[in-house]
């Protein structure tokens, strides 16, 4: 079983609540609220600056060349992927960058994305990317959930259908294929029988983050 599995299994009730949240569900069927919405697109610009503050952490945590390849990939795919979607996203709910910049982070954010930097403070890399590792791999299997069919396959008047289709579609699979990857590989190199219950702890946490993060969103609805 990859490393990935293993944590799911050993983190059950915390995986559900965030890839199964109400809001994921809406998302989905298009029910959820654009106030909703526009909270979670602001405040998630805001998180992805520090995720990227988080990978290029994880490039000064790598001790290998190869690992510090993987962690610029992630940091590409945030700052020059992601973040581009986002601002599409916001101009067409009428925000500019400059507004979204200028908004406070809301609590929900900054416990997420400050915990997760100080697991890359103090752990080491494999601590580091099992707790990246329920945003990007959790956002890619709820992408999947999403759009089963493709995103092509979604309504066109779907009003989610942008977002669904940037985790759904073939170049953020790709990169979360990459990512899992790189996660069994650390795994191999770092991982023990005695850490696991540590990856778990680290693990679940980030899931429980990903929930409030929504909830955050649904809270402003
Ligand atoms: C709260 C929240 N969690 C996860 C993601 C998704 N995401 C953020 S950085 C990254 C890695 C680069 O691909 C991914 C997939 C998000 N946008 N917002």
């Amino acid at each position: 079983m990859s490393l990935l599995e293993r944590l799911k299994a050993a983190a059950r009730d915390d995986w559900t609540g965030y890839v199964d949240h109400a809001f994921v569900r809406g998302l989905g069927d298009g029910t959820l609220p654009a106030s909703a919405f526009r909270q979670y697109l602001v405040q998630d610009y805001l998180f992805l600056i520090q995720f990227a503050r988080a990978h290029a952490l994880a490039a000064g945590k790598a001790r290998t060349l190869a690992d510090m390849r993987a962690a610029k990939e992630g940091l590409a795919a945030i700052v020059d992927v992601e973040m581009q979607l986002h601002l599409r996203l916001c101009e067409r709910w009428g925000l500019t960058a400059a507004e979204v910049e200028a908004t406070p982070e809301h609590a929900a954010t900054v416990a997420y994305t400050r915990w997760v930097l100080d697991i890359g403070m103090s752990g080491d890399l494999l601590d580091l990317q099992v707790a990246l590792t329920p945003c990007t791999l959790g956002y890619a299997e709820i992408g999947r959930r999403l759009a089963p069919e493709g995103a092509g396959a979604l309504d066109a008047a779907h009003p989610y259908r942008e977002w669904i289709g940037e985790y759904a579609g073939e170049a953020f699979q790709s990169v979360a294929a990459g990512a899992h990857a790189w996660l069994d590989d650390l795994d191999r190199r770092y991982g023990s029988p005695a850490r696991f219950p540590e990856l778990v702890a680290i693990f679940a946490k980030a899931a429980r983050l990903e929930a409030g993060f929504w909830q955050m969103g649904l809270d402003a609805a």
